[in-house]
């Protein structure tokens, strides 16, 4: 396939030719664009049967053509009608050449292999997928000592040690992806993909590692460094580390709550009355009776331009400040009771908050509605970055943000107190640690069945806010709970079915490059909780840790 160096001159040939010996080891095939001093651009696939047996035969172009397309519309849920298999190939040499011509006016020369690995065989129990097939490499061009210099590059990583010199470089085994400074550690001949240029330093190095078997952390642990979402939300969110060779902890980014496994959350449209929606037509936040503004006391909780009301939002800062003051204790606290295994110890209370109703489509009014704010999803610009105080990985935002700004929410495994419980007598064992958030608001009501106390674990499953660090009470984000369609305050807040939500909000204007942290309420001077307390860097002059002096008896979050 060649194209001319301009957008009007370009032309795109497809050719399909087969050899009968294998110019890969079995089973992998490699992906090569190159690019010629001339503004050419070829796009090369190679792939080799030997997997598939010997009774092998060429398709015709148009038989492949039209799987691949079948595929795109099955297994990649490509379903506009303009998408061909054809313009996509053609694209991608588009794309080279738009790069070259953007980047740097001589056109260069080079090429770049991309090699797919199948890992699918490697899924865990639990049914994480494994990841097949090569991911999104950009440009690159060969250097003199023969490594290929990579432009830009969106990729996997894997937070591994060392690489032994007994490794040889393979493209048919694992592949791994370190950063520019680890691949000091790494023999040169492990290096298949190396960024020279210093301006690229934070680019990705991939490396290969023959005879790897990955494990379910492994794959867990690949993030993208341009989006550890996986495009799961509105805007990408990268992560960096600027000051140890550290990665990211292994997780799977999920951006609603799911349920573990014993936790009861029973929402169904029958549970929600005509009395829990309004009939509002237009943006509820300018009615004057919304049935669902009303749910809060008729305040209005956004302003129109999607901020939390200063009244409001202030009221809630309070009550995280004052916790005592706000405090209720159940009569037969499940917290407890799940600890303790029949012995119950005094309940230490549990915080009333207030909470946000937002309308939602059993409402009359439409998505674009002044009092639907967190459904629309995170709005900010955000990095997840590693800390330099010692508090492992924090999330920053990348621009300003104004006072009473939604965040995000709090997601994560949707789990009974007892299965907290059990999960955290594993973790000391082994030296992990959940990431814990009590849906508590509601266990002052009487006796509630182990099933019906919930909490929410965001350390293996979560979205971005498992990497929102803790800071004694003057954090720059507060929680509030959110409800929208489901009445019952046990579950918070239930979007769609089996979700919670627990947001976060800014309490000050943030200055871009902040780090956001909320006060997780914890107890430093509780040593009865049933995870490991850390040693608090906060650097906060109100720091309960430091000072030991205010006793807070909250738990919204019992940190590990
Ligand atoms: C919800 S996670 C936050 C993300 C975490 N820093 C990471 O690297 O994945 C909570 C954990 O972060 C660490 N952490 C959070 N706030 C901290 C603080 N103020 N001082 C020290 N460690 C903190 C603790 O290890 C805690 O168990």
């Amino acid at each position: 396939m060649k194209n001319g160096i301009t957008r009007k001159q370009q032309g795109c040939n497809v050719s399909m030719t087969s050899s009968h010996h294998n110019t890969n080891k079995e089973g992998a095939s490699d992906v090569v664009i190159a690019s010629s001093a001339q503004g050419e651009v070829k796009l090369s696939l190679s792939c080799s049967s030997a997997l598939h047996g010997s009774d092998f035969r060429m398709p015709t172009q148009e038989q492949l053509l039209k799987m691949m397309e079948d595929k795109c519309l099955q297994l990649y849920k490509i379903t506009d009608p303009t998408f061909s298999v054809t313009k996509m190939l053609k694209d991608i040499c588009d794309s080279v050449l738009e790069f070259t011509t953007d980047s740097n006016d001589d056109a260069q020369e080079g090429s770049m292999t991309i090699s797919s690995i199948d890992v699918s065989k490697e899924s865990d129990v639990n049914g994480t997928p494994g990841i097949g097939g090569s991911k999104d490499l950009d440009t690159g061009s060969h250097s003199s000592n023969g490594s290929i210099q990579v432009n830009s590059f969106s990729a996997l990583v894997s937070p591994r040690g060392p690489i032994s010199p007994a490794h040889q470089s393979s493209l048919d085994d694992a592949v791994l992806v370190s950063k520019m400074d680890r691949t000091d550690d790494i023999p040169q001949s492990d290096v298949r993909m190396q960024p020279e240029d210093p301006m690229y330093t934070n680019s990705l190095s991939l490396v290969v590692v023959p005879n790897h078997q990955l494990t379910a952390d492994d794959i867990r642990s690949f993030h993208d460094v341009n989006d550890l979402t996986k495009g799961e939300e509105n805007n990408q969110i990268s992560w960096v580390n600027e000051s140890t060779n550290d990665f990211p902890p292994p997780f799977s980014y999920i951006p609603q709550n799911l349920v573990f496994q014993d936790a009861c959350v029973k929402i169904s449209l029958s549970r929600i009355g005509a009395e829990d929606c309004c009939s509002c037509i237009g943006s509820c936040v300018l009615s004057t009776n919304c049935a669902c503004i009303e749910k809060t006391g008729g305040e209005v909780a956004y302003t129109t331009k999607g901020l939390m009301k200063e009244e409001f939002l202030d009221e809630c800062i309070a009550i995280s400040h004052n916790p005592q003051q706000h405090c209720f204790y159940c009569k037969d606290c499940p917290l407890e009771r799940s600890k303790t295994d029949g012995c119950l110890e005094p309940c230490k209370g549990h915080l009333k908050r207030k909470f946000i109703k937002e309308c939602w489509s059993k409402c009359g009014c439409g998505k674009q509605c002044g009092n639907r704010v967190i459904q629309r999803g995170i709005a900010c610009n955000l990095q997840v970055f590693f800390t330099s105080e010692g508090k492992g990985w924090g999330l920053r935002t990348l621009e300003d943000l104004p006072k009473g700004a939604f965040v995000c929410e709090f997601v994560g495994e949707i789990l009974t107190v007892k299965e907290l419980h059990e999960r955290n007598m594993k973790c000391a064992e082994n030296g992990k640690s959940t990431y814990p958030i009590l849906l508590d608001a509601d266990w002052d009501s009487g006796f509630m069945k182990d099933e019906e106390a919930l909490c929410l674990d965001a350390a293996s499953f979560g979205n971005i806010a498992r990497f929102i660090n803790h800071r004694c009470s003057d954090a720059n984000l507060v929680e509030i709970p959110i409800q929208m369609e489901c009445p019952d305050r046990r579950y918070h807040h239930v979007r769609r079915y089996l979700i919670l939500e627990f947001a976060l909000f800014t309490t000050r204007k943030i200055a871009a490059h902040e780090e956001l942290t909320w006060d997780y309420g914890i107890d430093f001077d509780d040593h009865d909780q049933p995870v490991k307390l850390f040693q608090c860097k906060c650097g906060s002059k109100f720091c309960r840790n430091m000072k030991r002096s205010n006793r807070s008896t909250r738990s919204a979050l019992i940190a590990g």
